[in-house]
């Protein structure tokens, strides 16, 4: 696993100097990610400098958009899975509401200082600055006077479209969490601490796991999920419901994880779970009885599927 900086008063920005880095947010990781990462990986190898990811602690449109931002990862997790892409580190800018005010070019300057990389290797797309206003051509000229090469790559796609965190969180909305995998290159997971719930999934005879998300990381669309579930390193197979129990007035939980085989209490622990398919979507049942008899077959139906 890679070393992370956080690019703090303590961050010594010789680092940068001469290493080849991968630019950007990074959300999800995803294939186009990896692709542009092994290309600094690449050219780290030719200049003989470092490779290193160059990311942010928290994903930029946390602070512009946090209101309909559906993440694909959580920043901790983020980080951790750049750190695990090989390169040789990673350096974490702390995206502050003033180092996001500055205009594109003190931008620059406040992230690489003195210390220009060999590479600099960025999605066709990227933008940087205030008002995302610093385009690939303003980086291009501003890397020139500085001996940086720009490698501005076209985006990877699949299915004659280019992967994008957007377009895996669209296919998780609707539920296509295989098309989603597929794109992302490794499973999708969410994670969430284990809360108290209303006490009825044992008298239901199916404990369930209740489990709350802050709103941005429910980019999972509503319905009923087979999953796998990681309790304390363990994989077990699970039942899942995405969405409020509309049978119930008094729910609240965002998500409920019945854990095949399992038993014992995991109260405030925190669980990994992976959607890997769509069963149904949530119903409005008439009575427990219907709500009971549906939630067996669905976990009967994840015992012999998964
Ligand atoms: C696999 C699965 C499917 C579910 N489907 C529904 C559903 O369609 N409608 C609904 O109201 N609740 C659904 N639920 C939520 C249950 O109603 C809920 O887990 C149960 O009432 C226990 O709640 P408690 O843990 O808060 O006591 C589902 C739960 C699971 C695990
Ligand atoms: N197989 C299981 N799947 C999910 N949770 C389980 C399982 N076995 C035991 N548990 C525990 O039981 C709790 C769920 O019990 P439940 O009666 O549904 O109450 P609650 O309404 O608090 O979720 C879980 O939070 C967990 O601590």
């Amino acid at each position: 696993m890679a070393k992370v900086y956080r690019v703090n008063e303590a961050f010594d920005h010789g680092l940068l100097s001469g290493a080849s880095c991968a630019f950007g947010v990074f959300d999800g990781v995803h294939r186009g990610h990896r692709f542009l990462i092994d290309e600094a990986k690449k050219t780290a190898a030719e200049c003989g400098g470092p490779s290193a990811v160059l990311t942010f602690d928290i994903d930029p449109d946390e602070r512009f958009h946090a209101d309909r931002l559906k993440k694909l990862m959580t920043n901790e997790r983020r980080i951790e899975a750049l750190a695990q892409t090989g390169v040789d580190f990673v350096a974490v800018l702390p995206f502050t509401p003033a180092f996001a005010a500055q205009a594109p070019l003190d931008f620059l300057a406040t992230t690489f200082g003195e210390s220009f990389p060999a590479a600099l290797h960025v999605g066709c797309d990227f933008h940087f600055g205030a008002k995302a206003a610093g385009q690939v051509d303003d980086l291009r000229a501003w890397a020139d006077e500085r001996g940086v090469r720009i490698f501005a790559h076209d985006l990877k796609s699949a299915f004659d479209k280019p992967i994008t965190a957007t377009r895996i969180r669209l296919l998780l909305a609707e539920g296509r969490c295989e098309d989603a995998v597929e794109l992302l290159g490794h499973p999708y997971a969410f994670e969430g601490v284990v809360a108290q719930g209303r006490g009825e999934g044992s008298d239901m005879g199916f404990c369930t796991a209740n489990i709350e998300l802050a709103p941005m990381m429910r980019a999972l669309g509503e319905g009923v999920y087979a999953a796998w579930a990681t309790v304390s390193g363990v994989r077990y197979k699970a039942a899942m419901s995405m969405g409020t129990a509309p049978t119930f007035a008094e729910a609240t939980a965002t998500s409920e994880v019945h854990i095949l085989d399992f038993e014992g209490s995991i109260y405030g622990e925190t669980i990994a779970v992976e959607p890997v398919h769509y069963l149904r979507p949530m119903v409005e049942f008439d009575s427990v009885e219907s709500l009971i008899a549906e939630v067996q077959a669905n976990i009967a139906w994840v015992r012999e599927n998964l």
